[in-house]
């Protein structure tokens, strides 16, 4: 059984494509601050300068505020613009961001950089990182098979520390039920499998009704 939910976001790609050339510059310079912010070792001035800089710029974005955030906006349903997300958002600074691929059957894959901000035990991901990406391609492979859905339980098991630097996620259907779909997923670092992670994802009652309702 498949869910096709409707696309929500009606926007003409290439006007996407131009609002994305416009915000992924900003984003692309904020991640690079966030891992100054935790590596640079400039003198103590040059960081004081490089406050007042900050908060010029802080000072521009504030002026308008949205008032709703780029998921409500967009739905990420249609996951045209997930822009927001703290995983694969391109206007979010916390995501690294990944660029996932997958195909029909939920088979899912991606590379990705994770750098010292992400740093929990020296040298090594945080492990709440490492449950966040996994999770995010377990969703990702769920959705690509056309079984979209909210993870309902989500077990990892941590294999080895995963090394700061470049990884690989991969993600597959494992089976499904009814309205639930188990996913699996695996963390590759340059020494192999670092976590395992199993999440079952379940598409809520609210839909549920909406689909029946449509039918
Ligand atoms: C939707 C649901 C999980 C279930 O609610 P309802 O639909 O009302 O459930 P209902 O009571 O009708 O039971 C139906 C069946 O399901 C079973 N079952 C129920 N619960 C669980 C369970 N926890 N675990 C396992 N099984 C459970 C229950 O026994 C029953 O089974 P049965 O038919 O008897 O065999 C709800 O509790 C919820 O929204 N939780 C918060 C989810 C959330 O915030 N997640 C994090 C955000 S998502 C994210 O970040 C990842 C992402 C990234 C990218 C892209 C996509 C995703």
């Amino acid at each position: 059984m498949n869910w096709h939910l409707p696309d929500a976001d009606e926007t003409p790609a290439a006007e996407v494509e131009r609002e994305a050339a416009v915000w992924r510059p900003l984003a692309e310079a904020a991640r690079e601050l966030v891992d100054l912010c935790v590596m640079s070792d400039v003198e103590e001035d040059e960081v004081r300068a490089a406050q007042a800089d900050v908060e010029a710029a802080v000072a521009r974005l504030r002026k308008v505020r949205r008032t709703q955030t780029l998921g409500q906006q967009h739905l990420t349903g249609g996951r045209r613009r997930p822009w927001g997300n703290p995983v694969i958002g391109l206007r979010n600074p916390i995501a690294p961001p990944l660029h996932v691929t997958s195909d029909a059957t939920g088979r899912a894959e991606t590379r990705f950089h994770c750098g010292a901000a992400y740093e929990g035990p020296p040298g090594l991901v945080h492990g709440g990182v490492v449950s966040l990406i996994l999770d995010q391609v377990l969703g990702h492979s769920v959705g690509a098979a056309g079984r979209p859905g909210m993870t309902g339980t989500l077990t990892i098991v941590y294999r080895q520390g995963t090394p700061l630097g470049d990884l690989r996620v991969e993600a597959w259907i494992d089976r499904e039920d009814g309205i639930k779909t188990w996913a699996k997923a695996h963390m590759i670092g340059p020494r192999g499998v670092t976590a395992e992670a199993e999440g079952v994802f379940i598409l809520p009652r609210a839909i549920r009704e909406r689909l029946l309702d449509r039918s």
